[in-house]
Formats: structure tokens, sequence, C-alpha cells
């Protein structure tokens, strides 16, 4: 089995790194912080110091990284995964980016007759660790069947969206209407805890009729401890809305109602809220209720 090179060893890398890992796929890992790598060797992964060396070394690599600029810089900075790209590699950006990013690193890879794809997931740090991620990739349909393989092993069901910038779109919109949907559970739950109800028997009702979803059921009963233990950190969620609400820009989409949802999180961040879990976007809600 051919190595995989995989770039971005944060929550998500780290854990799909490790799942194919314990799969028998052969990795070697890079990341900005490199000690952050440690862990992986133990489970059997070589490392590199730079990317274009994972890159040189590898017939394709996963890059796995928190936004656009850092998914720019590892691709076009010194060292970076354009240094040793050529014919017969491939380059696959896992990460949340916007299409104009995504087709920004394509030509580039594409000008050294490399291959791209993009293939950003849905799913968080439990579902990646247990290979249960979807996978919306599109780009260069040769290396996604070629990544199938660890694709499966990474997910449960992988899209290919066609065009570049297609997965980038459809997880921009899968994410603008989770970040959209936590700010409404968000003051559910505090409505019900105002108004005198237990919340954790809203959460029953919710969780029996036609709105119940794995988010409410899993976040739900850590918010009412007020745990914010990170799976989805709340600056990406951010991200996610600011990106998404620009795609609504191009495309005279009106969306009043993620609008108010990234004002919450962009208010959860200046709280300093931005390096916990998104469902901390509670704690906005929480304040004007505190406050009353
Ligand atoms: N967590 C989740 O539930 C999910 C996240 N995603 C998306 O996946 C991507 C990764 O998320 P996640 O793992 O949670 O994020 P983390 O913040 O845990 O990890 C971010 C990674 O990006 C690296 N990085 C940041 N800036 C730079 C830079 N300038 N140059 C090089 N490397 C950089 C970090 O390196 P270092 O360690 O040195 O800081 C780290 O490896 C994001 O786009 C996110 O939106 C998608 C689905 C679910
Ligand atoms: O991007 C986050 C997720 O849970 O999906």
């Amino acid at each position: 089995m051919a190595e995989i090179g995989f770039l971005g060893m944060g929550i998500m890398g780290k854990a799909m790194a490790v799942n194919l890992l314990r799969h028998g796929f052969k990795l070697t890992v890079w990341n900005r912080t490199l000690s952050r790598c440690d862990e992986l060797v133990k489970h059997g992964a070589s490392v590199k110091e730079t990317p274009a060396a994972v890159i040189k070394k590898c017939k394709y690599t996963i890059g796995m990284l928190s936004d656009p600029a850092a998914a720019l810089s590892v691709v076009f900075d010194k060292d970076g995964v354009l240094e040793q790209m050529c014919s017969g590699k491939g380059y696959i950006d896992m990460s949340t980016v916007d299409a104009d990013t995504s087709s920004k690193i394509c030509e580039a890879i594409t000008s050294k007759d490399g291959y791209f794809l993009e293939a950003p997931v849905s799913g968080s740090k439990k579902p990646a660790e247990d290979g249960q991620l979807v996978i919306l990739a599109a780009g260069e349909k040769a290396l996604y069947e070629e990544a199938l393989p660890a694709f499966d092993v990474m997910g449960k069901k992988s899209f290919f969206l066609g065009q570049i910038g297609n997965g980038a779109k459809m997880k921009l919109v899968v994410n603008m209407i989770m970040g959209s949907m936590m700010n409404a559970f968000s003051e559910g739950l505090i409505l019900a805890d105002k108004s005198g109800l237990d919340p954790h028997t809203l959460l029953d009702v919710l969780d029996l009729g036609g709105i119940a979803n794995p988010m409410f059921r899993m976040k739900g009963p850590t918010m009412i401890q007020e745990n914010y233990s990170t799976a989805f950190p709340l600056k990406h969620q951010q991200k996610d809305m600011r990106l998404a609400l620009a795609l609504g820009d191009e495309n005279a989409v009106s969306m009043p109602v993620a609008a108010a949802a990234n004002e919450a999180f962009k208010k959860a961040r200046s709280m300093g809220l931005g390096d916990l879990d998104f469902s901390a976007v509670y704690e906005t809600v929480k304040i004007a209720k505190d406050s009353s």
C-alpha cells in the first residue's frame, strides 16, 4: 500500500490520521507545531519537517487545516506543498474553506501537473475517530478514485460533487444550517429554563419529535452542564458562518437567520470563547438571561 501524506494534526487531522493508521495505512505526517506529531509516531507514523518533504515522499497527501489562510500558507509558503508538486502526485484539501481558496490551490497544483481534490467533511471529532465522517469531494475524479480506500476508512459515505468549489460550497451550506440551529437550540434551552420548565425534559420532548437530531442529543446534556469541551472549535464555526454569508452575498441570497447566528458567534469570540466548543455560543444567550 502506497504511503499517504497528512498535513495538519489538529483535532480532526489527528483523529483521521490515527484512524487510518489503525486500519493499516502507512502515513507520513507534518504539523506546524511539530511536537503534535509525537502521538502519531506512537501509532506508527513517520514525520517530516516540512510540507514539501511530505509531498516529495508520498504519492498523494491530505491537508486538514484551520481556515483559508492556513490552507493557502501550507501550499504557497516556503517549504510548502507546491515546491515538490509534480506530475503523478496529488493533493487533497479536506479543510473547510471557501470555493475561491480551493480554486486558487487547484490552479497552483495543476500548473505543476499535479492532481487536486477538495474534500471537506461533515462530522466532528468523534465521527473522525470512528471513521463516520461524510466526505464532500469535488475536483479530479481520478484522485477521488485513488483515495477511495482511505475515504472508506475515514467516512461512512463519500459524495463526488463534480467541479472544484462544489465540495466547499456544500460544506458551507451544511455548516450555515448547523450554526443557525445551534443558536435556536440555545434560545430554546434558556426559554424553557426561564419559563420554569426542566431543560432535561425539553431534551426528551425534542428527541421524540420531528426535529430530533444527533446534535441536540449529543450537545444538549453538556450545554445544560455548561461543559464546552472542544470537539468543533467555536472560532471555526464562526469562520464557516462568515464564509457562508459571503456565498450568500455572491448569489444575492438573503440569510437573516444565519446573519444573526454569525453575530452570536462573533459575540462569543469577543468573550474569549473561540477555542471552546461551538456549543459555547449558549453562553451569549445565558448572559442576556442572567442579567435580566
Ligand atoms: N473539529 C471539528 O469538529 C470539525 C472541523 N472541520 C474543519 O476542519 C479543519 C480543521 O479543524 P480542527 O482540526 O478542528 O482545527 P484545529 O484548530 O484543532 O487544528 C487546526 C490545524 O491547522 C493548523 N494551522 C493553523 N494555522 C496554520 C498555519 N498558518 N500554517 C500551518 N498550519 C496551521 C494547526 O497547526 P498548529 O497545531 O501548529 O496550531 C492545526 O494542525 C477546519 O477547517 C474546520 O473548520 C470540519 C469538520 C469538523
Ligand atoms: O464542521 C463541523 C462539523 O461538525 O461537521
